[in-house]
């Protein structure tokens, strides 16, 4: 196992990747890892690095001592958006749409995959970062937890997108109307939860979990969320004549070729990501 550490900029994100798992750390703990005008734009640089680093094949998004992410930083998040300027409507519209499209977009199109790991609240925009990564796991004292209507804000980060996709628009809206708790029971009967396990043995399970992915062929990977994602917004017969294209395309890569001879061969296969 070799680890390597990944520079941030910023001690308020940690990054490493190991044997082809990159792991990025949301570290604002007095915050509960609320996004600050550090974290940020460091989440969004280290998204597109990882991205394009041929040594990561699956993304873990987790967060520093006890939570996941508190979603933005109440004290700060207005003059934040407001540009430390006298607010603007549309300057801060255009902000938050930037701020939005490097995280959760980012995430949600990120060409591997990527999952989240709760050892805590992800409350926020931080519950709709959670919900634009592929997978979730939890620990026991994991919850999603919308925040929004507390503090009279109305959403943001794809959270409301998401939600209604994955449970329905009746269960979603309620979530945020009553701002309902998702505990790691519920989230795993509604399907928002891959797993949950106990809290010690999150990191264990999240890099188990997301190695198993890794030993996957990247291209077949990439595909593969191409499709499941696409599905959202398409017809079966649009679909199915995307899911021929990559079919072909995965069929005609080395990786196929080498998985179909481990095969024959009775062996672990060694896909190299061409
Ligand atoms: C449910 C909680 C996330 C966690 O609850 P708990 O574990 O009981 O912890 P607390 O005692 O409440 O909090 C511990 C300390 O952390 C501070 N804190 C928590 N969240 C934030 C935050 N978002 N911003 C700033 N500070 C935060 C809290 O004040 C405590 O500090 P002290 O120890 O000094 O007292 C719970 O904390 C909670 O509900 N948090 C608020 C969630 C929330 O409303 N988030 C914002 C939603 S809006 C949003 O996300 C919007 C944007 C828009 C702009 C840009 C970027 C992103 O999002």
């Amino acid at each position: 196992m070799t680890t390597r550490v990944l520079d941030t900029g910023t001690d308020k994100l940690l990054g490493s990747v190991t044997d082809g798992v990159a792991t990025l750390t949301l570290n604002n703990p007095t915050k509960r890892n609320a996004l600050g005008d550090e974290m940020t734009p460091a989440l969004r640089r280290m998204l597109l690095e990882t991205e394009t680093d041929p040594d990561v094949r699956v993304l873990v998004l987790t967060g520093a001592e006890g939570a996941f992410c508190a979603g933005g930083d109440i004290g700060g998040m207005g003059d934040t958006l407001a540009g430390g300027k006298t607010p603007n409507t549309d300057d801060m519209i255009s902000r938050l749409r930037e701020a939005q499209n490097t995280a959760s977009l980012r995430l949600y199109e990120y060409s591997k995959p990527t999952i989240a790991a709760l050892p805590g609240a992800a409350a926020g925009a931080g519950m709709s970062i959670a919900l634009a990564c592929d997978l979730r796991i939890t620990g026991e004292s994991g919850f999603l937890y919308p925040a929004f209507g507390a503090i009279g804000l109305s959403g943001d980060f794809g959270g409301s997108w998401l939600l209604s996709h994955y449970i329905g628009p009746a269960r979603a809206k309620e979530v945020y109307f009553t701002n309902h708790r998702i505990l790691p029971d519920d989230g795993l009967a509604l399907g928002l939860f891959n797993r949950v396990v106990a809290d010690e043995e999150l990191e264990n399970e999240t890099q188990a979990l997301a190695q198993q992915i890794a030993d996957f062929a990247p291209m077949a990977l990439r595909y593969m969320k191409e499709n499941h994602n696409r599905a959202r917004s398409t017809d079966l017969r649009t679909a199915m004549n995307m899911e021929a294209d990559r079919m072909i395309r995965t069929l005609l890569s080395e990786d196929h070729k080498e998985g179909a001879r481990a095969f024959m061969e009775k062996r672990k296969p060694d896909f190299k990501g061409q």
